[in-house]
């Protein structure tokens, strides 16, 4: 039975998912060092944001497989190591979205209204309306910093308290912020003419300290400024200069540069800072979400299944991955098949969609071809997930091309590789939905399903030829399983397709090549 770490609290529901197919160990607070201890007997590691799974933690782990974070940042996991060690990482892109575009508009409500510093001085048995006078948003500006799932949820709540939207996020089209009821601003524009600011991006070193000095310098007086993103997007400690200069008005943060929050100066500032402990996430409904979503996927990976959320390879909807799965071994068995007549060291690969399959989604085709083509050179290393860093590293250059025009099947998929044995082209076709079938080879057509072991001689088409094969493999003890000739014109170039049962014995090409006739042979082990 495969065995899954669970090194952060998940809720009850993602556990139950995982025993249905495996061991479950449940270990939080792990220091690092006792995570790279554990990891090695593990085929699974499921997290939130407290583990972090550095390159020592992937490099330690032997076996695993999977990676789940139950929630959407993926910034604890070095998601490069585990793509190179062809480990899935797979997140929640959606489970949280709601609770954290609820919690940044909470943060901008309590700031506004002094709600926690109001609630303490109750507590504390006074009674102090006038030193917790607020400020309404209606009718204020709300500058959104980011406007994917979260942001645009942030905007159209804040719309319905009637805010005014300008938002800055140069991945969203204008046609997108209009139909949020958003218009898209510059960041300066943003920056000078917001009264709200919340950041809903991605840390990334673009995004890194995006609120410095001069970007706190540009904001209005009255500005309050809400970070449930990412740690590090605010530079703390100009936040702490603008704040305490009364360069802007408020800050409330749930994330911060260093987590947990250590040394902070921030918890000086009194009723303009609001400080969380990383909440966004935290609601009941959202940990049911994220551990259900992100289990699934664990367990759907143990069971040699695809995951619809790796942040590492393509995310497929399950329904389109139903139609494509044919193709995919369709194109795992070309690129295969292709990788070994071309020899080693492929410096080339194109890959062509031809006819109805020109429509589909290239990139999992592509990705299946460059695995079947490492296969060989690389066996279980090589999977979905680091085939193409694999192709890259070698320097295979990949053209990828579609040709909706080619109407010989009604998909096909054309792959051609340079190797160290030439140029070569395969064409394949999926024939009543599941069976993969070689329709071409090198431009000779032939019709032939797939086998284990693969004889391909190319010879003059003339008579004898083939008896002469037949009885040389059989003075060799080879078994045919299957034999076909392809050619273009009668008596001139042709190619012989053979099926044989085990693996060509050591020294029988060379013989298979000084037959008369035969220009050349190749030999494939699919
Ligand atoms: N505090 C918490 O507990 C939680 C925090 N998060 C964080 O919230 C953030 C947003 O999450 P989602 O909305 O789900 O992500 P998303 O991927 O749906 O949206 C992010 C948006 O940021 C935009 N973007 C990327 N780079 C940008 C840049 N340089 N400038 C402006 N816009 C940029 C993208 O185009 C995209 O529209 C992430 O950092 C995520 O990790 C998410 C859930 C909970
Ligand atoms: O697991 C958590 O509570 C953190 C959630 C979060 O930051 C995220 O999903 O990106």
């Amino acid at each position: 039975m495969p065995k899954v770490l669970v090194s952060d609290p998940i809720d009850q529901s993602g556990l139950d998912i995982l025993a249905q197919v495996a061991q479950v160990d449940v270990k939080t607070k792990l220091t690092p060092e006792e995570l790279v201890q554990a990891i090695p007997n593990y085929d699974a590691l499921m997290i939130r944001s407290g583990t972090k799974v550095t390159s020592a933690v992937i490099e330690a782990a032997s076996q695993l497989k999977i990676i789940g974070r139950a929630g959407v940042g993926v910034d604890n996991v070095d998601v490069v190591a585990a793509t190179r060690r062809g480990i899935v990482v797979v997140n929640s892109p959606e489970g949280n979205t709601i609770a954290a575009a609820e919690h940044a508009l909470a943060m901008m409500l309590s700031l506004s209204r002094n709600i926690p510093e109001a609630d303490q001085s109750v507590k504390a048995s006074t009674w102090n309306r006038k030193a917790f006078t607020g400020v309404e948003v209606y009718k204020k500006n709300l500058g959104v910093v980011g406007l994917g799932k979260i942001g645009s949820h942030v905007a159209t709540v804040a719309r319905a308290m009637g805010m005014t939207i300008l938002a800055y996020d140069p991945f969203i089209s204008k046609e997108r912020a209009a139909e949020l009821g958003c218009s898209l601003v510059d960041l300066d524009m943003l920056f000078q003419e917001s009264d709200y600011i919340t950041l809903h991006i991605p840390k990334t070193s673009e995004t890194a300290h995006l609120i410095n000095a001069a970007a706190l310098d540009k904001m209005k007086p009255t500005a309050r400024i809400v970070n449930c993103a990412r740690g590090g997007i605010i530079d703390e400690a100009a936040l702490y200069e603008a704040l305490s200069n009364g360069k802007i008005a408020g800050a409330a943060l749930d994330v911060y540069e260093e987590e947990p929050l250590g040394e902070s100066s921030l918890r000086e500032l009194g009723k303009s800072v609001i400080l969380t402990p990383h909440l966004g996430a935290s609601t009941a409904e959202a940990q049911v979400n994220v551990a259900i979503d992100v289990a699934e996927q664990i367990r759907d990976v143990l069971l040699g299944l695809p995951a619809r959320s790796a942040v590492n390879i393509p995310g497929l909807r399950p329904d389109v991955l139903e139609k494509l799965r044919p193709y995919l071994q369709l194109a795992e068995t070309l690129g295969n098949l292709v990788g070994q007549l071309a020899g080693g060291r492929v410096e080339q690969v194109q890959i062509r969609l031809q006819g109805e399959l020109a429509n589909q989604d290239s990139k999992p085709i592509v990705i299946a071809t460059l695995k079947g083509l490492l296969t060989n050179a690389l066996r279980e290393r090589v999977n979905y997930v680091n085939a193409s860093i694999e192709a890259k590293e070698r320097g295979i250059k990949v053209i990828e091309t579609r040709d909706a025009s080619v109407k010989d099947f009604t998909g096909s998929l054309y792959v051609s590789a340079k190797g160290s044995l030439g140029e070569h082209a395969v064409t394949g076709i999926i024939l009543g939905g599941s069976e993969v079938r070689i329709t071409d080879i090198n431009q000779f057509p032939i019709n032939v399903p797939p086998t284990k072991y693969m004889l391909f001689t190319l010879h003059r088409d003339m008579p004898g030829i083939i008896g002469k094969i037949g009885s040389l493999l059989g003075s060799f003890n080879v078994n045919i399983a299957s034999m076909q000739v392809g050619r273009q014109i009668v008596r001139g170039d042709a190619i012989m397709v053979l099926s044989i049962d085990d693996p060509l014995p050591d020294g029988i090409l060379e013989e298979i090549t000084k037959v008369s006739g035969i220009r050349d042979a190749y030999t494939v082990a699919l």
